[in-house]
């Protein structure tokens, strides 16, 4: 018997609705109720546009005495701004009690008395990695709500390099008659930026119009769908002062600032282990600055990352292990863990298994890195019953949005 397909679901009406928010709610979205609304602040009262449980504010007829000027044109244009920053409502003070509140209300779910023994914040116009949108009329972020493209004409959070790019972007949407989206990197020795397009497909005229783009704009290294067009300099990075080459699509700390930041947390705590494990080590930004004074392991699932940090740490003479090795799927069980110190810094998801691996090895020294309150608190847990946690960070390279890194040192007891 065929089974009948479920109704398709039509798209849910917007309504208008007058609301008061009542609260702050963790990502700094007001709210009102059970609903979420954006860039608006507890006391204020708003006419919004109600889709499901959230609103688009489009009049607001009581101001909180909180609010901030905000520093950028974009911030608060119907649709959520330019799809970027969300938090310039707040002001500095308002946006980091936010972000400390996360981070401690997550820890403290597992060790109770923990508190926050710093907060490092990256200033503004250092962030060094973006996604963008590019259309032919526009280059900047997409809305969260209108999914439209903001022209960017300045911007608080990109460095100057990087914003550079966005009008002549926009310029080779037009050559190239397509829209795309550009990952851009600054490498040490210039911009990385990868294109992908929906199949574009490319001819001569093609591969000179972006030959000569690369060229004008002084690209280290330009690639379209995966493939690479031009590569002027091989782009790299330098942890510790060892150079990495960059694979295409490589992760990197969103900032110099919080990278050196969470490198000197990594170092600090790690000093005196003579033999220390970094698990979700990417290029080796704490591998290779830990090897200077320790033997290191490392792991990531990219093979491309761990290839290119085995060279560097070769050439550098430095003692560093690698292992492309996929972390959830298959974990470094605790007998392959006996070292002195484990520092571990997943994606978002968190660290799963690997976590229970690192606490049953009983290391003296862990470090955990994480972009997720709930899923380092999650992590925690398997390092509540025999370690303490000593020392608690914020690191905090974005800006203007609820996005923090937490770093958690654990000493066994
Ligand atoms: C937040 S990044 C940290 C990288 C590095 N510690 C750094 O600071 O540059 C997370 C890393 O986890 C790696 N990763 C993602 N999934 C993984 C998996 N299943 N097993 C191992 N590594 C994984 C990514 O390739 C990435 O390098």
């Amino acid at each position: 018997m065929q089974r009948r397909r479920p109704p398709k679901r039509r798209n849910r009406k917007a309504e208008l609705r007058e609301l008061t928010i009542d609260s702050l709610g963790s990502d700094g979205e007001g709210r009102a109720g059970g609903l979420s609304v954006p860039f608006a602040l507890p006391g204020e009262k708003v006419v919004a546009e109600v889709t499901g449980r959230r609103g688009v504010v489009r009049e607001r007829s009581a101001t909180s005495p909180a609010r901030a000027q905000p520093l950028c044109p974009h911030f608060g244009l119907p649709g959520d701004g330019c799809g970027g920053c969300t938090l310039q409502h707040l002001g500095a003070s308002l946006a980091q009690e936010l972000k400390e509140r996360r981070l401690l209300d997550s820890v403290r779910t597992v060790f109770p008395d923990a508190v926050l023994a710093g907060v490092h914040t990256s200033p503004p116009r250092s962030r060094r990695r973006a996604k963008f949108s590019v259309t032919v009329e526009a280059a900047g972020f997409k809305q969260l709500a209108g999914r439209r493209v903001v022209p960017l004409e300045e911007c608080a959070v990109l460095h100057p390099d990087l914003f550079a790019l966005l009008r002549p972007l926009r310029g080779l949407a037009r050559s190239l008659g397509t829209g795309f989206q550009a990952e851009a990197t600054l490498a040490a020795n210039g911009t990385d930026l990868a294109l992908r397009t929906e199949g574009l497909e490319v001819g001569p005229s093609e591969l000179a119009t972006l030959s000569a783009y690369a060229e004008e704009h002084d690209l280290a290294r330009l690639a379209l769908d995966g493939l690479p067009v031009s590569e002027r300099r091989a782009p790299f990075v330098e942890f510790g002062g060892v150079p990495v080459s960059l694979p295409p699509g490589s992760f990197l700390q969103a900032t110099d600032a919080g990278e050196k930041a969470l490198q000197r947390e990594v170092l600090t705590a790690c000093k005196g282990a003579g033999r220390v494990a970094d698990l979700f080590s990417g290029l080796g930004t704490f591998a290779l600055p830990l090897a200077g004074g320790a033997e290191v392991i490392a792991a990531d699932s990219e093979g491309s990352a761990t290839d290119a940090l085995s060279l560097a740490a070769r050439r550098a003479g430095l003692p560093v292990t690698t292992e492309a090795r996929d972390l959830y799927r298959r974990p470094l069980q605790a007998k392959e863990l006996a070292v002195d110190a484990v520092v571990f810094d997943p994606p978002r998801a968190g660290a799963g298994e690997q976590a229970a691996e690192i606490a049953k090895a009983r290391p003296g020294t862990v470090l955990a890195v994480s972009c997720n309150p709930q899923r380092l608190a999650r992590d925690l847990r398997h390092f509540a019953a025999t370690y303490d946690l000593t020392r608690l960070v914020l690191v905090d390279q974005f800006g203007w949005s609820p996005h923090i890194e937490g770093v958690a040192v654990l000493k066994r007891r």
